[in-house]
């Protein structure tokens, strides 16, 4: 059956082309919730920008849901816990539109400081008057940026040709970092004494909604000019109205507001503010950007594969995946095992990374991966790297997760251990090439097996003859033993015993093996 693809809001037709070579695609924009509701059951993948509202009713509707694409970089509009919940793969496409959204800031910024929107409509009302729109220089004035990241930065590269003095506010971006780019970092408190343009470049976010109020922009200089290209809420529209009516601020440039659209704003009105209907991604390069890396990351997850910019589960970069993906590859195989090795209910899963393991660049990925492992086989849920801490979280299952520079005599090693209501086990893997990784312990007896296919493992008193009549019993149900190691501490007592074995071993095998005298334990496992 071919994948179906909703699109909610216009998406350049570079990326609809790319998208129905693959799948069916339908655009349908200007749904409203309760329109989308009744429709989303009936695709895999929703494809948004800004205006479709992405809520929680949505996402619990969308039953084949895998896939939330957001042709743009804001994804504020889409409710990621409820997606998370549902294992569905939330991503972006938040470098595409960075140069488009950083021109319009310029843009505003000249605007504002040479009141061209305001004379252009005086003008073409028939009106000639200079003095009226008398502006301001640029040059040798004090930009501050608060948020300095993608858009952020190029801001700085642009004003530094206006030859404007830049100091920026970002508490997750270095001195040296901003030093490299000419750029002072100071605290938000001074940014705002001491700039005579404030921009905002952050997400809005608890820490950033209505961070420029009343009590701020009195800390501002007379005369402050503000730009808001990032997010509507930054700036509370109302205090902005009130500084702007006063005077203390000169003027406002907006793409963005409180609501879209802005129909109740106080700002909308004043002649000192200029407003665009949040254009900042809207150019045709960008446009052509986003649809066109929404349109990849969608095929890429509905076959099965990763998105480049997940929002909803941790990332490995580009650069690492080459190092992450064998330890990837082995612990899904190793969770498989152990959780096929497990009787009872799960009541705590511990993941040890030792030696060269501990310095993985995302270890909390490769738990992840763990989970899914372990729990996608025994839920009906299907658990990925999006949902799987949740769903174990969710079902009471505590997670724990350490490092160590120990690595038992190996380079690396990954060792997990469960606990049950019933018993503990534990499988412990390593990697020795990219291709080549093995179990080199179960339960705490050394093993040196290549996890792939089907495995009958046993725990046995060490004895002779309980071996043979297990080998006996596979070769009557015409089971062929492509391999058999067996581990102990000391002669006499347990041992392991780990079959290799070439097809799938029948219950009645089983149970007739489970039998024998001496026998403890034995688990068929598809590994
Ligand atoms: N108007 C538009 O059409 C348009 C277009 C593109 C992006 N945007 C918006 O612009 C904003 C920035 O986009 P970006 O691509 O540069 O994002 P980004 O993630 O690259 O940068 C955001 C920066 O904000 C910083 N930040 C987070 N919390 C902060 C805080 N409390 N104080 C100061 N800084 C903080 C982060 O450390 C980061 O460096 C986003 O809100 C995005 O949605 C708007
Ligand atoms: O976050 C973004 O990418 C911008 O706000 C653009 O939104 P849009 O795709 O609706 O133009």
């Amino acid at each position: 059956m071919k994948y179906r693809v909703l699109v909610s809001d216009p998406l350049a037709e570079e990326g609809i082309e790319i998208l129905k070579e693959f799948a069916d695609v339908d655009v349908n924009t200007g749904l409203t919730e309760d329109q989308l509701v009744a429709s989303i059951g009936n695709y895999d993948a929703l494809l948004v920008r800004s205006g479709t509202e992405v809520t929680a009713r949505v996402i619990d509707a969308g039953e084949r849901l895998k896939f939330i694409g957001r042709a743009g970089a804001g994804v504020d509009n889409i409710d990621t816990e409820a997606a998370t919940r549902r294992g569905i793969i939330v991503a972006n496409a938040p470098e595409g539109n960075t140069l488009a959204a950083t021109e319009h800031t310029m843009a505003m910024m000249l605007s504002l400081a040479r009141n061209i929107p305001q004379a252009t409509a005086s003008l073409k009302k028939g009106e000639w008057k200079r003095s009226k729109f008398m502006g301001v220089e640029l040059n040798d004035k004090v930009l501050g940026i608060m948020g300095f990241g993608r858009i952020g930065r190029e801001v700085a590269k642009r004003a530094q040709a206006l030859e404007m003095k830049i100091i920026a506010y970002d508490p997750f971006i270095t001195q040296e970092r901003a030093a490299s780019l000419g750029v002072e970092m100071v605290p938000l408190d001074e940014l705002f004494r001491r700039a005579d343009v404030i921009t905002v470049h952050t997400p809005l976010i608890k820490e950033t909604r209505h961070v420029i109020n009343a009590k701020t922009i009195a800390t501002m200089k007379d005369g402050v000019r503000l730009i808001n290209c990032a997010r509507g809420g930054i700036i509370d529209e109302a205090a902005l109205a009130d500084a702007i009516t006063s005077g203390k601020v000169a003027g406002a440039a907006l793409d963005v507001f409180e609501s879209e659209p802005p129909t109740d704003s106080p700002v909308i009105g004043l002649d000192k503010v200029i407003i665009t209907p949040h254009l900042g991604a809207s150019t045709v390069e960008a446009q052509q950007n986003v649809a066109i890396s929404v349109a990849n990351q969608c095929i890429s997850v509905l076959s099965g594969g990763a998105a480049k910019y997940v929002v909803n589960a941790p990332m490995i970069p580009a650069e690492q995946q080459a190092l992450v993906e064998p330890y990837a590859v082995l612990a899904q195989k190793m969770g498989s095992l152990l959780i096929q090795l497990t009787d009872g209910r799960l009541e705590s899963i511990k993941v040890t990374y030792g030696g060269e393991a501990a310095a993985l660049p995302n270890t909390k990925f490769i738990t992840r991966i763990i989970l899914k492992g372990m729990l996608d086989p025994i839920l009906q849920a299907p658990v990925n790297i999006v949902n799987a801490e949740f769903v174990a979280k969710e079902r009471g299952i505590r997670l724990s997760e350490t490092t160590t520079e120990e690595a038992h005599g190996f380079r690396n090693i990954i060792s997990i251990t469960a606990k049950t209501d019933k018993m503990t086990e534990s499988v412990s893997g390593s990697v020795s090439a990219p291709d080549h990784a093995r179990i080199v312990s179960i339960g705490g007896y050394m093993t040196d097996l290549t996890p792939t296919g089907h495995v009958v493992i046993s725990r046995h008193t060490d004895k002779p003859g309980v071996i043979g009549k297990a080998a006996t019993i596979l070769g009557r149900v015409n089971v062929n033993i492509a391999g058999m190691q067996v581990g102990r501490h000391k002669p006499g007592e347990e041992a392991l015993m780990v079959l290799t074995v070439d097809s799938a071993v029948p219950a009645e095998a089983m149970d007739e093996i489970k039998k024998i005298d001496g026998i403890h334990t034995v688990k068929h496992a598809e590994i």
